[in-house]
């Protein structure tokens, strides 16, 4: 017992320095670092009395959990980088068997709504006129404010600008990933990084933003949850990351805001305890509205999901459905001559990707998306990770999918004070998440990329495995803190035990302990 206390002490001074990017570019320590470090031994201290006195109420028990979670919690901060395999399942090994004994000590049933069949539309009853589904040829543009009014270029062929402005796009939506380890990239990575610094190496700065706050967690899926492969069905999720966003999600509400479509992206991700919004955004599952928003008065339904609970369905281009049907039909005709072409029916939204396609194929790639967007106007094209998409003109992005949710979890949470909104994504389209939380300071965007790009978002993480690090950490820092406490009221109680009466006191303290993590829960 006494040598994991003193390695947690060693650990706390030696995790706490930058990590190796900063390292490089800063090459000294500053004061967040030394101020965690005095943190990290006052913890130190604490549950070191703890767990002498417990030790000494009763020798034969597991006396040594609380350190072990400090060091799991310390010890994830101290990844320089991914690269470092051996370490991570050592530590992902520490933290299920912790995760585990931590879930004894604090229960919860929060779970949240899962539907995979889609509800039906009742197209009468969402007030959509008629006019508004003879979408195929009807060049008119909406009154409706939701609608946007974007100029589009005459249709026909690709002229040579147009053209090389949708293959410069094209290239830069995701580099040869074998390029990015040369020379000098780490560099650059590392100089992008003092703009955007690692989450990993910014808890302290984050645990103080989010001090008195409610966390509320969305994440991305494609390259934030899953790693980036050749072909989008089989981009899974590790059981380890299922493990560490299912416990994460337990106690802080958490969603996906993903760009495949909700039933595909619940299907991959298989949890019940998350909320779900598929094709960015436009397809929400959450918990029942308490206002409903009069810029969509007709796109929440109430229903219930597959546990029987009430949830409110929100589709804000519901009306698109079939024309985004047709449009997927004709561009799996169109690219059938295109070898490595692979296009993905998403519900309000079409996914036209090259990843697989040759370079020189890439123009066809526009054409058929070109095509397109002349024949329906009311289309309008977005670009992904060599993905294009084909989506509805409406005022709709994963940005305000949050604020969406935001205020579907407490009535006009989005501009409160106490709530912590984090969002983790890696592409385009989460930029616009990123943007929302960022004006006004109201929350913190999270970038996952292993090279510089320009962004809205706060911090960085490399890739996957580090999201993964991160989230357990953030959750763990709950245990902590909780554990925290655990070791002060052990101390008092045992200053202050004169009664019987106060040792069945002793678990309704520990309840009180635990409303930290209630209060974040149930925001
Ligand atoms: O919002 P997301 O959850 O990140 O979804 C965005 C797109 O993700 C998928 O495509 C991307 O990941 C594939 C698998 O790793 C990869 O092959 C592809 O090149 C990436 O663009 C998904 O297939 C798309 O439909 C989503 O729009």
């Amino acid at each position: 017992m006494l040598f994991t206390q003193f390695r947690f002490l060693f650990d706390a001074v030696k995790l706490f320095s930058p990590g190796r990017e900063e390292r490089k570019t800063k090459g000294k320590i500053d004061n967040v670092h030394w101020n965690s470090t005095l943190r990290t031994c006052q913890i130190f201290l604490v549950h070191f009395a703890g767990t002498i006195l417990s030790f000494l109420e009763n020798p034969s028990a597991n006396n040594v959990l609380p350190p072990i979670k400090c060091c799991v919690a310390l010890e994830m901060t101290s990844f320089p980088s991914s690269s470092d395999k051996k370490t991570l399942k050592r530590w992902f090994f520490i933290d299920k068997r912790v995760g585990n004994l931590a879930t004894m000590d604090i229960e919860s049933n929060h779970s949240s709504p899962v539907l995979t069949d889609p509800a039906p539309i009742n197209k009468s009853r969402l007030g959509i006129h008629s006019n508004l589904l003879s979408y195929a040829t009807s060049g008119g543009s909406l009154s409706s404010s939701k609608y946007r009014n974007i100029p589009r270029k005459k249709p026909g062929k690709l002229d040579e600008v147009c053209s090389n402005a949708y293959l410069d796009a094209m290239k830069s939506s995701s580099p040869p990933r074998k390029k990015l380890i040369k020379d000098g990239a780490d560099t650059a990575y590392g100089t992008w990084m003092l703009k955007h610094p690692s989450a990993l190496n910014s808890f302290e700065e984050i645990a103080n933003f989010a001090k008195n706050k409610k966390i509320a967690m969305f994440l991305d899926y494609d390259g934030t949850l899953s790693p980036i492969v050749d072909d989008p069905d089989n981009a899974l999720m590790s059981d380890d990351m299922r493990f560490a966003v299912r416990n994460f999600a337990k106690y802080f509400p958490t969603a996906i805001i993903s760009g495949r479509s909700r039933d595909k992206v619940y299907q991959l991700v298989g949890l019940t305890e998350l909320y779900y919004a598929g094709s960015h955004g436009m397809d929400i599952l959450g918990p029942v509205r308490r206002a409903v928003s009069s810029d969509h008065p007709n796109c929440n339904e109430s229903t219930t999901d597959q546990q029987g609970k009430e949830v409110n369905l929100f589709q804000p281009a519901r009306e698109f459905i079939p024309m985004i049907d047709e449009v997927f039909r004709t561009l799996v005709e169109d690219t059938k001559g295109i070898k490595g072409a692979k296009v993905e029916n998403h519900k309000f939204c079409v996914s036209v990707h090259f990843r697989n396609v040759d370079e020189k194929n890439w123009q066809s790639i526009a054409q058929c998306v070109q095509d397109i967007l002349d024949k329906y106007p009311r289309l309008r094209k977005t670009h992904g990770r060599k993905v294009l998409e084909v989506r509805p003109m409406i005022d709709w992005n994963k940005g305000k999918a949050v604020e969406f949710l935001l205020d579907s979890l407490g009535a006009g949470l989005s501009n409160r004070d106490d709530v912590l909104p984090i969002y983790i994504g890696d592409d385009l389209t989460d930029e616009d998440a990123f943007k929302v939380l960022r004006e006004g300071n109201r929350g913190c965007g999270i970038l996952v990329s292993s090279r510089p790009k320009e962004t809205n978002a706060v911090y960085s993480l490399r890739d996957p495995s580090e999201v993964q690090i991160f989230i357990v950490f953030h959750k763990l820092s709950i245990f902590i803190s909780i554990s925290f406490r655990f070791s002060f009221q052990i101390l008092w109680w045992k200053l202050d035990n004169t009664s019987g009466d106060e040792i069945s006191q002793f678990p309704r303290d520990m309840e009180e302990g635990g409303c930290i993590l209630n209060n974040r829960r149930t925001i």
